[in-house]
């Protein structure tokens, strides 16, 4: 029988602080030469000890690392990682209000970094779905009917008027023509307001997505399951519904995945709701960031965090004329 070291056992659970500074930057270290994962940038933390809370072991590790003293933190991402000699389970916290001024303790470089540059630095591997989670916001809007193109807009200009800052334009019941038509007004209207905007269409030719550059793609399930590669398009997610689909939307490298149903949802009706307890089950299994959708309101964005979600995806709840 195949033996398993014993480090291999059990997984390390190690407490990570994206530390902010109010204006949109966020702090990260340089993690020593001879430590795991070594000369790498990390976001500072530590491992949580035995009878520990997550907020006590985030305090301590930034108040040894970084003379710093944790006031507020909500969840950002926890990420299962098997790095082969060890597995960590990143549990990662915005930290968005602390006390003191930080400082490399251990001597280690700092570095405050825009959220868009970070890419621009080399972390270890568990990290790439802390950085997705880190540039997307935490509520994505999808577009729901519409009686006249008027009404699209008013639905959409209200949208982005309450700060909704992604889109994803699915109307199937248009013509591929009449879509694109539709894709390009909305694109100058989030190009306006610092939106991003996703197409969500199923087998849109080649030649007619080339006449419209959105910010990325929203991919259906039967695309994600037909899919070899990730499209070269920006940002892509998918729609999943399983622990498969999810393993899948990681595997090829997606930007996000929207699981649902959580509840019950007028525009599925036939589908039977996972609950938070399954969705909860399915996200900690996650290697991306996770929208939960399926009846979700505005309210449920708390219960959403603390499930381990990104955030809520919606229809209803985001899509009206004012
Ligand atoms: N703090 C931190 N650790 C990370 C990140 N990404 C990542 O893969 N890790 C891994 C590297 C390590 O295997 C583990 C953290 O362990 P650590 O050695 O830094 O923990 P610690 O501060 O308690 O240190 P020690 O007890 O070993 O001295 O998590 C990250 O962004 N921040």
């Amino acid at each position: 029988m195949p033996t398993i070291a014993p480090e291999r056992a059990k997984t390390i659970h190690v407490a990570v602080g994206v530390v902010t500074d109010g204006e949109g930057r966020v702090l990260i270290a340089k993690r020593p030469e001879h430590a795991h994962q070594g000369g790498l940038w990390e976001f500072p933390g530590g491992k949580v000890e035995a009878g520990e809370s997550l907020f006590t072991a985030l305090d301590r590790e930034l108040f040894e690392e970084l003379d710093i003293r944790v006031l507020a933190t909500e969840p950002v991402i926890e990420i299962i990682h098997d790095y082969g000699a060890k597995v960590v389970r990143l549990d990662v916290h915005r930290v968005s209000r602390f006390s003191g001024v930080p400082r490399g303790k251990e001597g280690q470089p700092l570095l405050w970094v825009r959220c868009d540059d970070l890419p621009g630095y080399d972390f270890p591997a568990a990290n790439a779905p802390i950085l997705q989670a880190l540039s997307l916001p935490d509520t994505l809007c999808i577009t729901g009917s519409f009686a006249s193109e008027e009404v699209f807009i008013e639905c959409l200009q209200s949208a982005l008027g309450k700060g909704l800052s992604l889109v994803q334009l699915r109307a199937h019941e248009l013509s591929d023509e009449q879509y694109l038509v539709l894709a390009q007004k909305s694109l100058d209207l989030c190009d306006q307001a610092g939106a991003r905007l996703l197409l969500n269409r199923r087998c849109l030719p080649e030649s007619l997505r080339e006449r419209v550059s959105a910010h990325g793609l929203h991919l259906d399930n039967t695309s994600l399951a037909n899919l070899a590669e990730k499209p070269e398009a920006g940002l892509v997610g998918a729609s999943c519904h399983s622990l498969e689909d999810l393993q899948r939307a990681a595997a090829l490298g997606l930007d996000y995945a929207t699981l649902s149903p959580v509840a019950a949802t007028a525009s599925h009706p036939q589908a039977a709701p996972m609950g938070w307890a399954r969705f909860a089950e399915l996200v900690r299994q996650a290697k991306l960031p996770v929208y939960a959708l399926g009846g979700m309101k505005q309210e449920d964005l708390g219960k959403a965090k603390a499930s381990g979600a990104q955030g809520i995806a919606a229809i209803r709840a985001f899509w009206a004329a004012p």
